[in-house]
C-alpha cells in the first residue's frame, strides 16, 4: 500500500502533484473542490498551506490494516451477529490528552462493553471517540459574546479572548502529535497491559440495582483464526470535520472493487448532522475512503434522502461499510425513525443501525448549562429498540458521549445529578457527557432492552 503525499512545506494547491494514482488523485481534488460547511477561515492562508504541507510528511496514526480488522468486525455487526458501542468525549483537548483520562474513558467503555454483550449475548465492537476528535461543528459562527466560537482545540482555544479564538493551523500539527500520543495509550491498553488496573474501581452491583442480574459480566469475544481476539480489542474514531486536516494522510487502498483512500488518521470516520449535505465536500470526501463511515442522521432527513446516503455511501453493498447514527431526539424517534428504516431496509443495503441519544437531547439548565436528563436519553434509545424490535431490523449499536471521570455535566441517573450540582464538576470543552457512573447505568439499561425486558 503507498501513501499519498507531498514534499515538506508544499502548499495546498499543490497536493496531487505526485501522488501514485492520478486518477484517484484527480477524484480526491474534485472532491475538495466542493462546498465545505463548518470549515476554519484560516487567517493566513499561506502559512496554513505551509503547515498542511507539513502534515502531508506526517506519521499515520492508523493502519489499513487495523481499519480492515475494523471492517470486518462491523460487518458481523450489520448481519446481525454482534453489537457496536462507540464513545468518548464530546471534543478531546490537548490538556486532557493525558493517560489517567484516557485509561478512564477506555475503561468506562470497557464496563459498558461487558454488560452489553452479557445482555445481548453477542461480541461487542468497541470504537473510542478517542485520537484525534478535536474539531467541533457549531450551530453559530460566534458565542454569547460575539467572539468566534470554539472550534474544537484542532482549530482555536476556548478562551474568550479575540486572540485565542482566531483560528491557528499549527494546531492541527498540535493535533496530529496528540491524536498519535493518544493512539500510543490506546495500543498499550489494548495489548492488557493496563486494563486490569481500571476495572475494579466502581461499584458495580450499585449502579445495576436497577435490574441485571450479574455483577461481572462475561463478554463474548469474537473467534479469530490466529486463537482469539486480543482481550480489550479498541478502534479509534473521530468526526470527518476539518478537511485540511483528513486530507493530509491517506493511503492509496488497492483491495475492493475500485481503488480508494485509507485514512491513516482513524480507523471509523463519520459525518456530522452539520456537514452532510449531498453535494458538499464531506460526503464526496468520505464516498472516495475505504475506511467504515458514519453518518448522522437528524429528525429533518427523509426517507428518500437517507437512501440517496445509503446508495453514495454504500456503492458496493459492503455489510457494515456504514453506519447510519439517528439522532432523533427522545421526542421523536418514534415517529421520523420507522420509515427511514423502512426504505433502508427495503434498498437492501446491509448498514448498521446506531442510536446517539445524545445530540437531540441537549437543553440548557435553568442555570446556564448546557445539559441532558440521563431519563431522556434513555428513553431515546428505547425508542430506537422499539423501532427496531417492531420492524425486525437489528438495533446494532449505541453512540454516547461518556467520560471515566465523576464529572457532573448531564441531569439524573441514580445519583440524581440536579441542575445545581451541575457547576460543580462540569468540565467538558463542548457538549455534557455521561459520568462514570451513569454511563455503566445506561448499559445496564439498555441490557434489559437487549434482554426484552424493557
Ligand atoms: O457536539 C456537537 C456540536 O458541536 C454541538 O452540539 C454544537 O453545539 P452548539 O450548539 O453549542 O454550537
Ligand atoms: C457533533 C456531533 O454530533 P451531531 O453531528 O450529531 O450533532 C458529535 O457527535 O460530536
Amino acid at each position: 500500500m503507498k501513501r499519498l503525499g507531498s514534499q515538506c512545506g508544499e502548499p495546498a494547491g499543490a497536493l496531487h502533484s505526485r501522488v501514485v494514482d492520478r486518477t484517484l488523485a484527480g477524484r480526491l481534488s474534485a472532491a475538495l473542490a466542493r462546498p465545505a460547511a463548518q470549515q476554519p477561515d484560516w487567517p493566513d492562508p499561506e502559512r496554513a498551506g505551509a503547515v498542511i504541507g507539513l502534515l502531508h510528511d506526517a506519521e499515520p496514526i492508523v493502519t489499513p490494516d487495523e481499519t480492515a480488522r475494523l471492517s470486518g468486525r462491523l460487518a458481523s455487526v450489520a448481519r446481525g451477529e454482534a453489537f457496536l458501542l462507540q464513545g468518548g468525549d464530546c471534543a478531546e483537548t490537548f490538556e486532557g490528552n493525558t493517560e489517567p483520562h484516557l485509561r478512564g474513558n477506555l475503561g468506562v467503555l470497557l464496563e459498558m462493553a461487558g454488560v452489553l454483550a452479557d445482555a445481548a449475548g453477542l461480541p461487542v465492537v468497541k470504537i473510542a471517540r478517542m485520537a484525534g476528535q478535536y474539531a467541533k461543528p457549531r450551530s453559530s459562527p460566534v458565542d454569547a459574546l460575539g467572539l468566534p466560537v470554539y472550534r474544537g482545540d484542532i482549530v482555536n482555544s476556548p478562551e474568550p479572548t479575540a486572540a485565542a479564538r482566531t483560528p491557528d493551523p499549527q494546531r492541527m500539527l498540535m493535533a496530529h502529535a496528540n491524536a498519535a500520543e493518544a493512539m500510543n495509550l490506546v495500543r498499550r491498553f489494548c495489548a492488557g497491559r493496563m486494563a486490569e488496573a481500571v476495572l475494579p474501581q466502581r461499584d458495580l452491583v450499585r449502579v445495576a440495582q436497577s435490574g441485571a442480574d450479574r455483577a461481572a459480566p462475561v463478554e463474548p469475544r469474537f473467534a479469530d483464526g490466529d486463537g482469539g481476539s486480543p482481550p480489550d480489542e479498541f478502534h479509534v474514531s473521530h468526526e470527518m470535520l476539518l478537511l485540511d486536516y483528513e486530507r493530509a494522510v491517506l493511503w492509496a487502498d488497492g483491495r475492493g472493487p475500485r481503488a480508494r483512500l485509507s485514512s491513516g488518521l482513524a480507523h471509523f470516520l463519520w459525518i456530522g448532522e452539520r456537514t452532510r449535505q449531498l453535494d458538499g465536500a464531506h460526503i464526496a470526501f468520505a464516498e472516495l475512503l475505504s475506511n467504515p463511515i458514519g453518518l448522522k442522521l437528524g429528525p429533518s432527513v427523509t426517507p428518500e434522502q437517507a437512501v440517496e446516503y445509503v446508495r453514495r455511501l454504500d456503492p458496493h453493498r459492503t455489510p457494515g461499510r456504514l453506519t447510519l447514527v439517528s439522532r432523533m431526539g427522545h421526542r421523536r424517534v418514534r415517529e421520523v425513525l420507522p420509515p427511514i428504516v423502512e426504505k433502508v431496509a427495503a434498498s437492501g443495503h446491509e448498514v448498521i443501525w446506531q442510536c446517539d441519544p445524545m445530540h437531540g437531547n441537549t437543553r440548557t439548565s435553568r442555570n446556564g448549562y448546557k445539559t441532558r436528563h440521563f431519563d431522556q436519553v434513555a428513553d431515546e434509545i428505547a425508542g430506537f429498540f422499539e423501532v427496531h424490535r417492531r420492524l425486525g431490523t437489528h438495533p446494532g449499536g449505541l453512540h454516547v458521549e461518556v467520560t471515566g471521570e465523576d464529572v457532573t455535566e448531564c441531569l439524573g441517573g441514580s445519583s440524581e445529578i440536579s441542575e445545581a450540582d451541575l457547576p460543580a464538576r462540569y468540565r467538558t470543552a463542548c457538549d455534557p457527557r455521561l459520568n462514570a457512573e451513569q454511563s455503566v447505568e445506561l448499559a445496564f439499561s439498555v441490557a434489559k432492552m437487549l434482554r426484552g425486558q424493557a
